[in-house]
């Protein structure tokens, strides 16, 4: 997947080269990769001019943090992979970064000289190194070949950034999304020979970690087709649910099995790929873990595996005994413990959220498109999945899609795909979008508000004739998918606003389903319940009680972040726990819940009323963000240890006033 770059034109020479490409169109033969070739020339279309320093965007400190934030976790797991790079490079000057898809550098750390020199051409986070801002650079360049590239010295289009030589590899997530890129740059006069090679290796890492946090209450099973591979960064990781089902492949893997992207999001029982049984497996895996297994491939192809159970994945398996019985006689089951969240089991107890389930069957596989509104952390992702689940469409594929997450230059080609050669750049292969991967099933887009308006065009076009076309492509392709689409603002307001076309508002907006917030549901008790059994960080959740105080602490409490806030809560309180304790006490809880006033939430039997709220707690909505000072802003960050959607909403302001005023406030 690397880009060879086998140079031959060095300093002067590389100078002259470009200078001759630029100023006559000559090509070089050989001494240049194609990939420096290919970012010339889309420079040369950007009409960026080598003699000037860029054009960077206006990036505020706010932005950075709004950028790190939707980015945390690849933050988390990158964060340790680049201090261990750094320790291997530490004596060579240069200095490690992780880029965001669009190329804003969030991170970085380096030799102080270095990172002093590199701040000069503004190699620094919250500076943006894509390629249409700092022209050939290997951080724009590897995010638009999709693959590790090294760009030395004068290989970069501006001369300002000859200086540096920097090699840089894309960052995927499991499901094939661009997440960024890691880089490491370096004085341009001290190239080191393994550098590229180091930031593949450290990608990898990040990779490994993020798919083995998403998936810790799966079974997983590392392989590779020699024994010794297994356990090596060569390895590839299946994630496997309790009955069954390939919930996940990872880069390696898919590289492995030749699992190609259009099938990621339906990779089927364990039992179609392999020939060797799913429950022999896992029992031998039970009765020693550290066995290298030999696992035969349905078309005869062998792989050495060794297979990891966590304690939440064998709960999962015994409390589905009857899934449990399927997989020990070797049956595919044919649903998922996924696809078990069904509109049935998402009922725990609370009318409002009754009312809003009982509409949304009413409307399934009638081709009706569902609006899901509700705070972030609801529960709108997984009522989109209880209602594919739910309908007629359930054994088809569900693809979601996070239209905020995405980069504004990315997502058409992320949605429609493009054909093989569509751009410079472009995969040989082309790549299927994510609506074609939705085929036969169903399309959630996530916070759908945010969707750049000439995407809300081109989708709507999609929607009124059910046909993608591809970037670069002449022939439409039928998409057969039901829609579900979700959002945290009032879609309303934005096409009054005009930042949402009013048309698509009614293509996509058949039936409002409202999710209550937490603090307003009566189901509290249940949702503990739930949370609790279903947490991987106990070896036995079902045992553990919630003490009566401390559940009127999670009673009292306005939970901003609503059951993904509860859902931390709950597993840091599981963590605490000794090992003999098998009670949730006060002190497992942390301050700022247990420091809630029991008024600030009327008791579960009724929904809470503002009035019902403590001042202190009460969100303060309605105020002009002129109204609010840095003491109340610094006030709410400190009540919500730094969480700044939480504070925001606490505030009563839009998330991205907040930023803006921490932008120039702080
Ligand atoms: N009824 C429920 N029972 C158990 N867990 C739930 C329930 N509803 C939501 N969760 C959990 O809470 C977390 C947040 O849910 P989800 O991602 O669906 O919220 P969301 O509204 O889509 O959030 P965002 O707006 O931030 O995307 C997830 O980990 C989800 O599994």
């Amino acid at each position: 997947m690397g880009q060879m770059h086998v140079r031959a034109a060095q300093g002067s020479e590389l100078e002259s080269l470009r200078r001759r490409y630029l100023e006559r169109g000559d090509l070089p033969e050989g001494g240049l990769s194609a990939s420096v070739l290919r970012s010339w020339e889309r420079c040369q279309r950007l009409g960026l001019e080598i003699g000037e320093r860029g054009r960077p965007a206006n990036t505020t400190r706010a932005d950075l943090m709004l950028a790190r934030e939707r980015n945390a976790t690849l933050l988390n797991h990158a964060g340790g992979v680049m201090e261990h790079l750094y320790e291997q490079i530490r004596a060579s000057g240069s200095m490690v970064l992780l880029a965001d898809a669009s190329g804003l550098i969030l991170h970085g750390i380096g030799d102080p000289s270095f990172v002093d020199r590199a701040s000069r051409v503004a190699l620094q986070p919250g500076a943006s190194w894509s390629e249409c801002q700092r022209g050939t650079n290997a951080i724009g360049a590897t995010l638009i070949e999709r693959a590790p590239v090294e760009i030395f010295g004068a290989e970069h289009y501006l001369e300002c950034n000859g200086v540096l030589t920097c090699s840089a590899a894309p960052i995927f997530d499991s499901k094939g999304v661009l997440l960024g890129a890691l880089d490491i740059s370096g004085d341009h006069r001290k190239p080191q020979p393994h550098t590229l090679g180091l930031a593949r290796m450290g990608v990898r890492l990040v990779e490994r970690r993020m798919f083995e946090s998403e998936h810790a209450r799966h079974a997983l099973f590392a392989f590779h087709n020699r024994p010794e591979g297994v356990g090596g960064l060569q390895e590839g990781l299946l994630a496997v649910d309790a009955d069954g089902e390939i919930v996940a492949a990872d880069r390696q893997a898919r590289m492995l099995l030749g699992i190609e992207d259009r099938r990621i999001g339906r990779l089927g029982a364990f039992g179609n790929l392999f020939r060797s049984g799913f429950g022999t497996v896992i029992s031998r895996a039970g009765r020693d873990p550290a066995a290298l297994m030999e696992l035969e491939l349905r078309d005869g192809a062998r792989m050495f595996a060794r297979v990891r159970v966590s304690p939440a994945w064998s709960a999962n398996a015994h409390a589905a005994s009857s899934g449990r019985a399927r997989v020990a006689q070797g049956q595919d089951p044919s649903r998922s413990a996924r696809q078990r969240i069904t509109l049935e089991t998402l009922a725990t107890g609370d009318a409002g959220l009754q009312f809003t389930l009982d509409r949304c069957a009413k409307v399934i596989g009638r081709k009706i498109p569902v609006l899901i509104q509700g705070e972030s952390g609801s529960g709108k992702e997984l009522l989109a999945r209880a209602c594919h689940n739910s309908g007629p469409r359930a054994d088809g594929p569900f693809v979601a899609v996070n239209c905020a997450a995405i980069p504004e230059h990315l997502i058409e080609s992320e949605l429609f795909g493009y054909v093989g050669g569509a751009f410079t750049g472009a995969r040989k292969e082309g790549a299927i979008g994510r609506i074609q991967q939705a085929d036969g099933g169903t399309l959630f887009l996530d916070e759908i508000g945010d969707m750049p308006l000439a995407m809300q065009a081109r989708l709507l076009r999609v929607l009124q004739e059910r046909c993608v076309q591809p970037v670069g492509g002449s022939e439409p392709v039928a998409v057969d998918i039901a829609l579900l689409c979700a959002t945290h603002r009032n879609l309303g307001d934005l096409v009054r606003a005009g930042q949402f076309r009013e048309d698509l508002y009614y293509r996509v907006n058949g039936l409002t389903a409202m999710l209550p917030p937490l603090r307003e549901r009566t189901d509290l008790h249940q949702i503990v319940r739930r949370l609790i059994d279903g947490s991987s960080n106990h070896p036995e959740p079902r045992a553990i009680t919630v003490d009566p105080s401390a559940m009127r602490l999670l009673e009292a409490y306005a939970w901003p972040g609503n059951i993904r806030q509860l859902q931390n809560v709950l597993e840091v309180a599981l963590a605490l726990l000794d090992a003999h304790e098998e009670r949730i006490l006060p002190e497992h809880l942390p301050e700022e819940v247990q420091g809630a006033s029991p008024v600030t939430r009327v008791a579960a039997a009724a929904p809470a009323s503002a009035s019902a709220m403590s001042p202190a707690t009460l969100p303060l909505r309605g105020r002009r963000p002129k109204d609010i000072d840095d003491a109340m802003i610094r006030e709410a960050l400190e009540r919500f240890e730094g969480n700044l959607s939480a504070a925001a909403r606490h505030l009563g302001v839009a998330r991205n006033t907040l930023y803006r005023r921490m932008g120039c406030d702080y």
